[in-house]
């Protein structure tokens, strides 16, 4: 579903340039969870929106769901980003002023979908979550661990099978963050690949896989006489 080979990205600030990404390979198994964990600042964030195509790497290629994301036009990228990724952050990113259902099904109505298919579609992913209940509500009346589910439902509707998950359970107490990785297993079950960046070890423990990340590099990285580096896929 997606695979990363020797992805790096730099950033500048000025005069001074930081190797966020170093050369990192990944090739993740559909239906399943990776947990890629590592010191602040070592590079999560910066791979997972590589990943999603939220910002391009400086080389190395990104494939998701069979396509090369590193070489689409802005529209073609936009379009398949919201066909197969869904993401997810700490702070839930729900609009206030919608529903519930209004909420998950905002980005199949930026795709212009019949009112009756949108509704559909997003119950469809509240109830996969067990929000189905609440689809009335605002996302103010609800717990965190609530809007997160929410946030999942919004990231799967329509039936997007990547998710990229930024510390979903970073702003939860334990038993919210417990409700929010049954969810995410839920959906992992029922076929989603889901690469979580997180520096919970209670969600490091329901992945499939944990990779470690150091300094811009992935566990395993090999560093190669030439400077150029791999990771085990
Ligand atoms: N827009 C930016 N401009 C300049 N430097 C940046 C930018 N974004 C990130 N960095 C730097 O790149 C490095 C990697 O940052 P990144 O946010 O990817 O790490 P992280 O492992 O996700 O950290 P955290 O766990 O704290 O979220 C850090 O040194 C950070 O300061």
């Amino acid at each position: 579903m997606l695979v990363l080979e020797n992805v790096t990205r730099q950033y500048r600030a000025g005069e001074v340039r930081v190797a966020a990404v170093r050369g990192v390979s990944l090739a993740t198994t559909p239906g399943t969870m990776t947990a890629v964990m590592g010191p602040s600042g070592c590079g999560k964030s910066t791979l997972l929106t590589i990943a999603g195509g939220l910002q391009p790497a400086d080389s190395g290629t990104v494939t998701v769901a069979g396509v090369r994301i590193d070489q689409l036009s802005e529209n073609d990228l936009y379009r398949h980003r919201r066909r197969h990724i869904g993401y997810v952050f700490q702070d839930y990113n729900l609009v206030q002023i919608l529903t519930v259902l209004e909420n998950v099904m905002l980005p199949a109505e930026l795709d212009g979908l019949p009112r009756r298919k949108m509704r559909d579609r997003a119950l469809g992913a509240l109830a996969m979550v067990g929000m189905a209940d609440y689809s009335d509500r605002y996302p103010d009346t609800l717990s965190g661990g609530q809007q997160q589910r929410v946030a999942l439902a919004r990231a799967i509707c329509g039936d997007r099978r990547l998710i990229l998950a930024d510390e979903p359970t970073g702003a939860l107490d334990s038993d919210n963050a417990a409700q929010v990785l049954d969810a995410l297993r839920t959906l992992v079950r029922a076929g989603a690949t889901c690469v979580v960046v997180t520096h919970d070890g209670s969600v490091a423990a329901q992945a499939d896989r944990v990779l470690h990340m150091r300094d811009g590099l992935l566990d395993g990285d090999l560093v190669e006489p030439s400077g150029a580096r791999r990771a085990d896929a």
